[in-house]
């Protein structure tokens, strides 16, 4: 596993910090095609036990907890279906209070680096039956963070699946109704899954299955290529470069987006809000020229004529 407090050095085309996986070794890197996951959603919901269901064993910490239980990013990976599959677990960084927690946005480039050049797929899990405010400003969070184009590569994952008792997550989706859901569901493109990460052998096998060959088919729509942006090109171009010098890069990368705290989260918002009014200006001015002429056309015809 590798994560902010471990992180390994060897260079390859791994990620923007490297290899790390031994079993690398079996096959050449460059005849191994990837698909690489981001799990992310509000703390507490399961993704660090979905990403051990993923992998097929237990990487990342997970338990009950009443205080979050992850505190950094960490990547675990495994073969599926001819795939070289690499998971990116997250602490929360994407409410609120997760955001507090990393003010110089290192945590998030932690996870930028990681899942150099890009996901293939954003993994938004949630609790079934549990969809709350919290869920809601996590999903906020992720398009804050990577844009909303994000969303057309997310998946949301479903926990405690045994809570259907056999029933269909579409009939559940479709029947819920919690209209914020039923929005993100919408968003995602329909795409969900449902998982019991309490659920071993053959059954969470047949599980991760249907979750990953929705996700391969999601890859395939995009021939292969992964989500990306700006940062993430800035991440990869840098991936032979000292890691620890990556990361502030990218960490101040992110602060420029207005991601991080205080004056640069507030340039980032007025920027944003100045931008919008930019592409409003055409709107505005239009608006105001048929403003003016109808007082034009209400003057001349409350003007007394000639005699
Ligand atoms: N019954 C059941 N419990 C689950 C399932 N998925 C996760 N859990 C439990 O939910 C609790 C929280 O799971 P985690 O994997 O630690 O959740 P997390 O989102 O990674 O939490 P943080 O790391 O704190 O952000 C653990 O006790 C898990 O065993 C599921 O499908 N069914």
């Amino acid at each position: 596993m590798v994560g902010m407090g471990g992180r390994k050095m060897a260079r390859d085309e791994e990620n923007a910090y490297g290899s790390q996986d031994p079993d690398d070794q079996q096959q050449p890197l460059a005849q191994e095609r990837r698909l690489r996951l981001i799990l992310a959603g509000r703390t507490g919901v399961g993704k660090s036990a979905t990403g051990n269901s993923i992998l097929g064993h237990r990487l990342f910490p997970s338990r009950l907890a009443a205080t979050p239980v992850t505190r950094s990013c960490a990547l675990g990976s495994r073969r599926w279906a001819g795939w070289r599959v690499e998971v990116t677990d997250t602490p929360d960084l994407f409410t609120a209070q997760g955001r507090h927690a990393d003010p110089d946005c290192t945590e998030r480039a932690n996870c930028y680096l990681l899942s150099a050049p890009g996901p293939h797929a954003l993994l938004l899990v949630t609790q079934l039956g549990r969809f709350t405010a919290q869920d809601e400003e996590a999903a906020r969070g992720v398009r804050e963070l990577f844009g909303a184009g994000v969303l057309a590569r997310a998946v949301l994952v479903f926990t405690r699946r045994e809570d259907l008792e056999g029933g269909s997550l579409h009939d559940y989706v479709r029947a819920t109704d919690n209209r914020a859901l039923r929005a993100l569901v919408a968003e995602c493109g329909g795409r969900v899954c449902a998982l019991d990460n309490r659920a071993a052998g053959a059954e969470r096998d047949a599980q991760v299955g249907e979750l990953l060959a929705l996700v391969e088919r999601l890859a395939l729509e995009h021939d292969g290529a992964p989500f990306t942006d700006d940062v993430y090109g800035l991440a990869w171009a840098r991936r032979h470069a000292r890691p620890e010098d990556t990361l502030r890069l990218v960490a101040a990368g992110l602060a420029a987006r207005g991601l991080g705290r205080g004056w640069g989260r507030q340039w980032g918002r007025g920027r944003r809000w100045l931008e919008a009014a930019k592409r409003g200006w055409p709107l505005a001015l239009l608006l105001l020229g048929g403003a003016l002429l109808l007082v034009l056309l209400l003057l001349q015809r409350g003007a007394p004529g000639p005699d």
